[in-house]
C-alpha cells in the first residue's frame, strides 16, 4: 500500500484527496527509503549466513538440487536456456547443469555485466564446453566471457528469439516466492525486456527458475518492491 492508498484507506476519499500530492509523494519516498534499508540489513544478515556455509554443505545441496532440476521436465525440454556462473560461495553452483545443458545440445547463455553500465545485463552464448572452461573472472569474480568472444555466440533475445528458461541466482527468498538479490535489479530489468519482447512477438516469456540453499530460504517475508519479480520456481535441497 503506498501512502495515497493509505490516507484512503484510513481518511475515506473526501478527505484524502485534500491532501496536497507533494505530500503523498514524500510519503511514497520515506516508504522506498525505509524499504531501501531493510533490503540492505537483510542483505548483510543473508550474506554473513552464507559465509558460513561449509564447503561439504554447499557441494552436497548442489548435487541435489542439481538432480531436481535434472527431473523437471521443462528443463529437459528447454532448447534456449539462460544459466548463471556460480561464485564460489553462497550460491547453488551451476557447473553440472552447464556441462550438462552444453552436452544435450541446448544453447546455453550466461550474465553478461558490461562494466560501462550499473543497470544493463546480457545474455551471451557460450558456444561449448571450451569455452566454458576458459571464462574468466569479472571484477566481482563472477565467469564471464572475455569481450573479444561477445559477438561469436550472439545474444539470447537477439532477432527476436526468446529464452525457454532462465535459471537464477538470488540472495534470499521467501515462501511466497519473493527474491531477494544483489541489488542492482538485473534480473528485474532482464525479465522486463523478455515480458515487453513476449508481447511484441506473441510469444511466451521463459520460465524463471532460481536454485537455492536451504540457507538462503527466508522464514520471514521478504520486503518486496514494484519491480520484483517473482521466480516461477525455486528448487532448493529441502524440497
Ligand atoms: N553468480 C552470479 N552471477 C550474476 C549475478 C549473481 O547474483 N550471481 N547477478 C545477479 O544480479 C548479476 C551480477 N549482479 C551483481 C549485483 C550487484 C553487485 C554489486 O553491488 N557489487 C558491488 C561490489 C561487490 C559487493 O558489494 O559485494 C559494487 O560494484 O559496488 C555486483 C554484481 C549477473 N551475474
Ligand atoms: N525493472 C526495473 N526498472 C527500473 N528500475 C528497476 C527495475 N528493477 C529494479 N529496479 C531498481 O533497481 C534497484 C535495485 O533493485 P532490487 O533491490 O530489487 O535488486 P535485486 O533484484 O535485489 O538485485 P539483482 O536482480 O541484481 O540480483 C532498485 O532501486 C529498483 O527500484
Amino acid at each position: 500500500m503506498n501512502f495515497e492508498q493509505l490516507n484512503q484507506h484510513v481518511f475515506g476519499d473526501r478527505l484524502a484527496s485534500r491532501w496536497p500530492s507533494s505530500m503523498s509523494r514524500r510519503g511514497d519516498d520515506m516508504a522506498m527509503s525505509a524499504l531501501r534499508a531493510q533490503k540492505k540489513a537483510l542483505r548483510k544478515d543473508f550474506t554473513a549466513r552464507l559465509a558460513r556455509v561449509t564447503e561439504a554443505e554447499l557441494a552436497a545441496q548442489s548435487q541435489r538440487v542439481t538432480e531436481k532440476l535434472f527431473q523437471t521436465p521443462s528443463y529437459v525440454q528447454a532448447g534456449r536456456i539462460s544459466c548463471y556462473t556460480s561464485l564460489s560461495v553462497g550460491e547453488i553452483r551451476t557447473d553440472a547443469i552447464i556441462r550438462d545443458a552444453l552436452a544435450r545440445g541446448k544453447a546455453v547463455f550466461i550474465p553478461y555485466c558490461p562494466p560501462e553500465s550499473k543497470t544493463i545485463m546480457r545474455m551471451l552464448r557460450l558456444l561449448d564446453v571450451h569455452a566454458f572452461d576458459e571464462l574468466q573472472a569479472n571484477r566481482w569474480g563472477i565467469r564471464e566471457l572475455a569481450s573479444d568472444r561477445q559477438s561469436i555466440g550472439g545474444e539470447a533475445l537477439d532477432e527476436d528469439a526468446m529464452l525457454d528458461m532462465i535459471i537464477m541466482p538470488g540472495l534470499a527468498f521467501d515462501q511466497a516466492r519473493n527474491r531477494l538479490g544483489h541489488g542492482r535489479g538485473y534480473y528485474d530489468r532482464y525479465l522486463d525486456r523478455c515480458h515487453a519482447l513476449a508481447s511484441r512477438t506473441a510469444t511466451h516469456p521463459p520460465l524463471t527458475v532460481a536454485l537455492a540453499l536451504t540457507e538462503q530460504m527466508s522464514h520471514t517475508p521478504l520486503p518486496v518492491d514494484e519491480h520484483d519479480r517473482k521466480p516461477d520456481m525455486i528448487l532448493y535441497a529441502g524440497t
